[in-house]
């Protein structure tokens, strides 16, 4: 059970824009598609459900091909957002959930259900363009969940949303997964998708550059990051051998050293100089890698 990219290629005239993407996304799996801009993420995300067609490949959700006919599987929060403004949230809700095959009745509560979590409950009967950005993003949400699709993909789901809306969007993408929902969602905030998702893709212009599971991903990086913050100056650990890269921090300094044993050879240099109030060994982050491999800082 999974969804399947095999050699799926979208071209624009003479552009590229996905070139030969071969994926595999277990069934019940939280996906992260990185990239930078223009890389083609909403590009695959179109393709796979089915508003666009792929140029060559195939797409196939447990072995069949998802066409534009089974769309009552799919959810789909796309990234410019697109609700009728002068239309009453509930009949906008109903109308989306009636086009993916729900009956009237079966919608209400649900949307009363989700109205309620995201705390909308009292804009149930006001227009769309009543309500600020951000809550409008809830309501189409929850137009993208409602049916209880199989397969979701959330096009930068958390952009515009303040913290604490993003924490709630955030557990409810996780209860939606609980439930079996295969989920595929694409961010530029690289610390959402290290604390959402088990296996990732970064495309570079429609390639991916790096694809598997984040552990394994991070494990085969090659460089670990090491903070220190001491109390005298640590200037020197620019040019000791093994460090690649010196940051100084508001407090003390981030280095990316090229191994555990670099560390060791630091943590020897200290001793004596003064008082060393955090040494911390760790690995590297998301962005460090996304930037090594996109060529691109996203922080
Ligand atoms: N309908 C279209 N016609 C022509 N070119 C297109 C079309 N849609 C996308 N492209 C091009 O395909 C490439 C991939 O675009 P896409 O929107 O998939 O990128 P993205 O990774 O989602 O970017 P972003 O992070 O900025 O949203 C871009 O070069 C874009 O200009």
């Amino acid at each position: 059970m999974s969804l399947e990219l095999k050699g799926v290629t979208k071209k624009f005239g003479g552009h590229t824009a996905v070139n030969n993407l071969h994926l595999e996304i277990p069934s019940g799996e939280m996906f992260g598609m990185l990239g930078s801009n223009g890389a083609g993420k909403t590009t695959t995300f179109r393709m796979i459900i089915g508003l666009l067609d792929p140029t060559k490949g195939n797409i196939l959700w447990n072995g069949k091909p998802l066409g534009y006919k089974e769309s009552h599987r799919i959810g789909y929060l796309p990234e410019e957002r697109g609700l009728y403004p002068k239309v009453k949230v509930v009949d906008q809700l109903v109308y989306l959930g009636r086009l993916r095959g729900m009956k009237k009745a079966d919608i209400i509560p649900e949307m009363r259900k989700w109205l309620k979590r995201f705390e909308v409950a009292h804009y149930e009967k006001k227009k769309v363009e009543e309500l600020s950005k951000g809550n409008q993003q809830k309501i189409q949400f929850i137009a993208s969940i409602l049916h209880r699709p199989e397969v979701l993909i959330l096009d930068e789901p958390f952009s515009g949303l303040d913290p604490v809306n993003v924490e709630m969007l955030k557990e409810a993408v996780l209860d939606i997964k609980r439930t079996g929902t295969t989920i595929v969602f694409s961010s530029h905030r690289m610390e959402h998708v290290e604390e959402l998702c088990q296996h990732l893709c970064i495309l570079q212009q429609g390639s991916p550059v790096v694809y598997g599971k984040l552990t394994e991903i991070k494990r085969s990086f090659g460089k670990m990051n090491l903070l220190i913050h001491a109390d005298f100056d640590t200037r020197y650990l620019e040019n000791v051998e093994g460090v690649v890269k010196y940051q100084p921090k508001a407090e003390g300094v981030l280095l990316q050293i090229s191994s555990e044993e670099t560390a060791h050879h630091i943590f020897s240099s200290l001793q004596g100089r003064g008082f060393v109030r955090r040494f911390s060994l760790e690995d590297p982050s998301l962005n460090d890698i996304f930037i090594e491999q996109a060529g691109k800082s996203y922080e």
